[in-house]
């Protein structure tokens, strides 16, 4: 197999593979170390001698065989940028990745760098990106590296009070800017106590025993467990556990061995603010005054914060190395951090001040108004450092809050994808202005890829394996469509918007759409650097490894060995038997045909060879198109929910829609009955007016009064007529007088009816609510005449004279 050449700007990813060394059986736990009469386990990947015209004789190939316990047979053989096996340290992986040149494009070209470890759990990938107790990672190496080559040019924000707010101005993430001592004031400062909340326990309780996997719980920090408690911490010892002889040895050299009331006075396993009994005096002990190295103080927080970590790995030392700055320039370095956990972004830096602010808020990664052609984390809490040591109390307060558990097969399992991210800003020195410009390192840190079966998880913990493994399936995807797309001429689309992982990854690696179309005007990024280190164990779990080696090799190439099958076997035994029975009568074997059979025979092997060989690769094949088509599968039902679950929504939407249209069709439709209704009412209104008018005795109110006072005054008279007609009739005979005369109540009787009617008629009018109305006019435009009604007794009363007048 050929060495993929290919340049850094064609592969997204330079990858190197990284070898795990065994554990040692005196700190970690084995089965062969439980059960010592198993046998040691099988190691099934070799790593092939470097090739003659290799870059610096590194390896760069290996061969995986399958154990012999397995079905499969094909061996796989993969090729890496480089291959660094089990002796390897952690100063071979920093100087031999491209981790230097990562930092000198950050540094001096403003060229975004990006390094990422992936493997199965357990494989070393926290090891190598954050160290372990007496050894620093690829982490806290580049940081070294970047303070050690920017030296006086790094700008301090205690030293210029406008810095902040400068960067402020400058920031496209709509990121909350701080500096690290206030920062880390109010972590380590007054709200001590308050810490024993912190959200950083893992799903998983300490002393929980009946869980299998409760072994250690807490965050995977295994600087900060040591500079809180040096020696005393198993989560230190553990992740020692596999150490090689030379690290052991070192970090016997490097730590301070505890006192036995340290290691009783504050439980190891958790960080110290996660200890409810830690007081703010013991927190002082933990990182008192146990200066080793005079030049190493960090510039740390005013109050009650530790004066420094008592021990912090130093080894190695990379003093001999350093990139080169721009002289006429002054940096800022901002470091931010945060979590990919369950497929949503979490920033590890976002401390909670109450008990109000435990639940944690998801981010989001999108472009923004000051960077629309680019991806950020929104948001973001970036807390500016003037020193390395102020940076690693930072990255270190960060892994505090990272989720990581106890599995069966890592005792500090990360459950989440880490991001450490340091953004260096520039600007001209002495300038003043918000003119920054700069690059960004990130440093991510995955989570392990594990079967279930093998970590023996349950509840969440394997709810977050399935979230796990399949972020990382997708990013597998992605590099497989990458590596695929290397060698066709088409461009290669790299689905990397499937899950917040690759899209974190990958998004800013290819030109947006907005920024094609901008590009002629847009200031022009370097594309992104980036290294992957693949770490894998030799004696670790066969099928998971060759599944990420798989995904993630630059180039593949599958062979099945020729190894004598049954059916060989027995052919073998009956050619042996032929040969002997092909003799001739006489006992003397014939050498023609001896020769012709032996001829057909070799052929029929080596087709039977050619064959099963043959059908042992499409066996992998099948084995392959397999995973992939349940993949697939695996997707398909994905899609499928999603569509259900939009549809749901949907169909919820529409409800909504129809409902608020409905009501206010309702709404429309009673205002218009209303309206309808008012209408008819007034047609009645006046329809009633109109019949009102007809049948009513139309009158003047003032009239009524004058013809009350006339009734009367006509009363009066016949009154007095009536006197006189008594006195009349008096003077007159007594025949005549005999005579009676009418009752004399009855005209006054016939009076007061008589006004009676007149208020009925104005009871009447009243009751109608009519307003008294204009009298009528004539068509000359003079007052008709009023008709009036007198009553027959009346006209019965009057003498023919009176009658007269009237008509
Ligand atoms: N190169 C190495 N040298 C010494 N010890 C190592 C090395 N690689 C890994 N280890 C040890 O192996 C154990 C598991 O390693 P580590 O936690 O880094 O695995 P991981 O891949 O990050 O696992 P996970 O994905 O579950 O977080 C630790 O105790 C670590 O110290």
């Amino acid at each position: 197999m050929d060495y993929p050449a290919r340049s850094p700007s064609a592969s997204l990813f330079q990858v190197y593979l990284r070898l795990r060394p065994p554990p040692s059986p005196l700190v970690q736990l084995t089965p062969q170390s439980l059960y010592p009469s198993l046998p040691p386990p099988e190691r099934y990947l070799t790593v092939e001698p470097p090739l003659q015209d290799g870059q610096d004789n590194s390896p760069t190939h290996i061969t995986i065989h399958p154990p012999s316990d397995s079905r499969k047979r094909a061996v796989e053989k993969f090729a890496f940028t480089k291959v660094f096996q089990e002796e390897a340290t952690q100063l071979d992986i920093f100087k031999g990745t491209g981790v230097i040149p990562l930092v000198e494009g950050v540094l001096g070209e403003a060229r975004d760098g990006l390094l990422a470890t992936l493997g199965v759990t357990g494989s070393g990938k926290s090891h190598t990106i954050l160290g372990s107790k007496s050894q620093r990672g690829l982490t806290q190496l580049s940081l070294d590296l970047v303070y050690r080559s920017l030296g006086q040019q790094t700008l301090h924000p205690n030293s210029s009070l406008s810095l902040v707010a400068s960067l402020t101005a400058g920031d496209a993430s709509e990121a909350q800017i701080l500096p690290a001592t206030e920062f880390l004031d109010g972590v380590y400062g007054d709200v001590i106590q308050e810490r024993s909340n912190s959200r950083a326990p893992t799903p998983m309780t300490v002393g929980h025993e009946s869980h299998p996997t409760s072994q250690v719980t807490g965050p995977k920090s295994q600087w900060a467990v040591l500079s809180l408690s040096p020696g005393s911490s198993s989560l230190g010892q553990s992740r020692e556990g596999s150490k090689d002889k030379t690290a052991v040895q070192e970090t016997r050299m490097q730590t301070v061995e505890p006192t036995p009331h340290e290691a009783q006075d504050i439980p190891s396993k958790l960080p110290f603010w996660n200890t409810p009994q830690v007081t703010r005096k013991q927190a002082r002990l933990r990182f008192g005054n146990n200066v080793q190295d005079a030049t190493f103080v960090p510039n740390l927080p005013r109050r009650h914060l530790p004066q420094r970590p008592s021990v912090l790995p130093r080894f190695p030392d990379i003093t001999d190395v350093s990139v080169s700055t721009d002289p006429h320039a002054e940096y800022a370095i901002l470091v931010s951090m945060y979590e990919v956990y369950n497929d949503r972004i979490f920033d590890l830096l976002s401390h909670p001040r109450n008990l109000k602010d435990l639940r944690r808020r998801p981010l989001l990664f999108k472009p923004t108004e000051a960077s629309p052609d680019r991806k950020v984390v929104a948001g973001l809490r970036k807390v500016v450092c003037g020193s390395y040591e102020e940076a690693l109390m930072v990255l270190e307060t960060g892994l505090m809050e990272r989720r990581v558990a106890g599995t069966g097969s890592n005792s500090v399992s990360s459950r989440s994808h880490g991001f450490f991210c340091v953004e260096v800003r520039k600007r001209r020195r002495g300038g003043m202005s918000t003119a920054w410009s700069g690059a960004q390192l990130t440093v991510v840190d995955l989570a392990g890829s594990e079967r279930a079966r093998n970590a023996k998880t349950a509840g969440a913990t394997l709810a977050e394996a399935g979230k796990i493994n399949e972020s990382l399936m997708y990013l597998g995807q992605c590099l497989q469509m990458q590596s695929d797309g290397q060698d066709s001429t088409k461009p290669t689309l790299v689905p990397f918007r499937q899950c917040k992982l690759t899209e974190l990854l990958f998004s800013n690696s290819f030109p947006s759409s907005h920024h094609a179309a901008t590009q002629t005007t847009a200031h022009h990024r370097n594309p992104q650097k980036a290294v992957m280190i693949v770490t894998a164990d030799p004696l670790g779990d066969f099928n998971a490894t060759s599944q990420i080696l798989r995904y993630s090799a630059l180039a593949r190439e599958v062979t099945v060995p020729r190894i004598p099958s049954v059916s060989s076997t027995i052919l073998a035994g009956t050619i042996a038997c032929s040969g002997t029975h092909k003799t001739d009568v006489g006992g003397r074997t014939s050498p023609t045909a001896a020769h012709t059979d032996e001829a057909v025979v070799e052929m029929a092997f080596s087709e039977i060879a050619r064959l099963s060989a043959e059908v042992e690769i499409l066996g992998v094949r099948l084995g392959e198109e397999e995973g992939r088509r349940k993949e697939a599968e695996e997707g398909w039902q994905r899609a499928e929910d999603r569509a259900e679950a939009m549809e749901r929504e949907t169909r919820e939407e529409c409800w909504e829609e129809m409902e608020r249209k409905m009501g206010e069709e309702r709404r429309r439709w009673l205002g218009a009955w209303g309206e309808e209704a008012d209408r008819n009412d007034e047609h009645l209104d006046r329809k009633l007016d109109i019949l009102t008018k007809g049948i009513q005795i139309y009158e003047d109110p003032e009239d009524r009064v004058d013809r009350v006072t006339e009734l009367e005054g006509e009363n009066e008279q016949l009154r007095r007529r009536l006197d006189a007609l008594e006195r009349e009739i008096n003077s007159r005979s007594p025949s005549r007088s005999m005579r009676k005369p009418p009752p004399f109540t009855t005209p006054r009787k016939t009076l007061s009816s008589g006004e009676d009617e007149v208020g009925t008629t104005l009871f009447k009018l009243n009751a109608m609510s009519l307003t008294p109305k204009e009298p009528k006019m004539s068509p000359f435009g003079k007052k008709t005449p009023k008709i009036r009604k007198l009553t027959a007794r009346k006209w019965d009363l009057m003498d023919e004279n009176e009658l007269d007048a009237y008509t």
